[in-house]
């Protein structure tokens, strides 16, 4: 199947072809040629394999771009995912001249305002933000011909449900709706379907939950030891890029203080930290300036970006769902990648349910200690020498080697050497405070406790809260 069977505009093959993208995934090749055809659906596809396009060229394809107002609206549970999809939605309508203009929370709003008056026929939204602006009346949804609900079980979960009705009541226009996520839990399938027009369902088949690329393991651990096991894994990995996953955003906080105390390159992402500070993690996440990044949940969904080598879940998710979107944040678009969750004894049962519900069987692995840490050093010190002799630049050390050779033999010199090169595992003691183990427990109506919020952030439960998202 090609790009070109599917009956686009030269525009969008045009723009398609500069995104570098060969053939359509299978997500895209089931549904983009339903959505077109107006139908309501929900699409289902493992992570990684390419939803947002499958959703964005309908979407641009059904824009007419000399109309004015807003056609289009993708709804997104996190600030970072609604910028991520409004670029990758403007790079499909480069061509054709579809404008799409992320609207979130903590972005100064007058300065959105005057973006809006630019005439975006899409908009890219956390309901939060979008319902100031409905309040406004500075976005009016009375000419919106299609909506997206992106990571759909997350937006009509607990937290987000009454928001996402308060939008829908508020357009005023006959549209299409499309909802898509690599999880879609039967009771929220369910819930769907209520909101939509007789939907087609379009699942893209797969033996289990999670992507089969991603390498996952777990490792039985006492909470107190689980730092030290941490630094001695990111050594042994030396990860192109990971992120860590912690419970609580003070838990960021202080995995963050702790790994930079220790050397490394680490910044954390939660929902208290100022929205240009989080932008500002993610470009040097990014960019490679730093090399961990911390979060919580709220970096769980929907972000691609690329060489993310290893996922770790300092802390176990708190359900099935929460880990299938964690650890598919690597092994993205065919990529390989490695998973690894650190599981205390008493939270052994909730690693056989991420096990039973997800279809996948996660290897465990026993502690790293720190010989092999220093095994590791070992090698890579052997890879310095051997690269440094390799480039040849040393000619000033020759002599001095020679003489040394003088007075000791080579093998010993060379041992001498190395034990020097190898760098010694960091332990500089740091503190964690303990976080209170997850609870599971589901209120009388087998219902979620209901979180509240908008655009990612600042959620707060009622009551008793069960899932802390940043
Ligand atoms: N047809 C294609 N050919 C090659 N790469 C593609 C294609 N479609 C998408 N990609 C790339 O695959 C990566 C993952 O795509 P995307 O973010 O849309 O995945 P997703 O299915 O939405 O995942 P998630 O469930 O985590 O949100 C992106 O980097 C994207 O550029
Ligand atoms: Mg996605």
């Amino acid at each position: 199947m090609k790009f070109t069977d599917l009956n686009l505009s030269q525009d969008v093959l045009q723009a398609i072809s500069a995104m570098g993208f060969e053939e359509p995934s299978p997500i895209q090749a089931k549904a983009i040629p339903i959505a077109m055809e107006h139908k309501d659906m929900i699409g289902q596809a493992q992570t990684g394999t390419g939803k947002t396009t499958a959703f964005g060229v309908p979407l641009i394809e059904q824009i007419d771009e000399n109309r004015e107002g807003i056609q289009g609206l993708v709804l997104a549970p996190t600030r970072e995912l609604a910028i991520q999809v409004a670029e990758e939605l403007n790079r499909i309508g480069q061509v054709k001249g579809v404008r799409t203009l992320p609207i979130y929370g903590g972005q100064d709003i007058t300065r959105q305002i005057k973006a809006l008056k630019k005439r975006p026929q899409i908009i890219a939204a956390t309901p939060g933000r979008l319902m100031d602006h409905m309040k406004r009346k500075t976005i009016r949804l009375n000419q919106i011909q299609m909506v997206v609900l992106d990571e759909a079980d997350e937006m009509l979960n607990m937290g987000f449900i009454d928001d996402i009705e308060t939008i829908l009541a508020g357009i005023t226009s006959s549209y299409q709706m499309m909802l898509f996520s690599a999880t879609m839990p039967t009771r929220i399938q369910s819930l769907a379907e209520k909101y939509m027009n007789d939907p087609e369902i379009v699942k893209v088949k797969a033996k289990t939950m999670t992507v089969k690329n991603i390498e996952q393991h777990y490792i039985e651990i006492q909470e107190k030891r689980k730092f030290e096991i941490l630094c001695n894994l990111l050594d042994i990995h030396s990860p192109e890029r990971a992120i860590v996953f912690g419970r609580t955003k003070k838990r960021v906080d202080e995995l963050v203080g702790a790994l930079m105390k220790r050397g490394y390159s680490a910044e954390g992402i939660h929902g208290d930290i100022s929205q240009a500070k989080r932008n500002q993690v993610i470009r040097r996440f990014k960019d490679q300036t730093i090399e961990i990044m911390v979060a919580t949940d709220v970096a769980a969904r929907g972000l691609d970006i690329k060489g993310v080598s290893h996922i770790y879940n300092f802390d176990i998710p708190q359900d099935p769902e929460s880990y299938v979107h964690r650890i598919g944040r690597t092994g993205r678009a065919g990529e390989k990648g490695q998973a690894i969750t650190f599981v205390t004894p008493r939270e052994i049962s909730q690693l056989k349910t991420i096990e039973q519900v997800t279809k996948t069987k996660i290897a465990r692995q026993p502690v790293p200690t720190v010989s092999d840490v220093i095994e590791e050093n070992k090698q890579a010190a052997i890879e310095d020498i051997k690269k440094a002799a390799e480039k040849g630049d040393h000619y000033e050390y020759k002599q001095i080697a020679e003489n040394l050779l003088e007075d000791m033999d080579s093998v010993t010199a060379l041992a001498a050497a190395l034990k020097l090169l190898t760098k010694k595992p960091d332990a500089t003691p740091v503190t964690l405070s303990e976080v209170p183990p997850i609870r599971v427990k589901k209120d009388k109506g087998g219902k979620k406790q209901k979180r509240r919020g908008s655009g990612g952030h600042n959620r707060r439960s009622k009551g008793r809260s069960r899932r802390k998202y940043g």
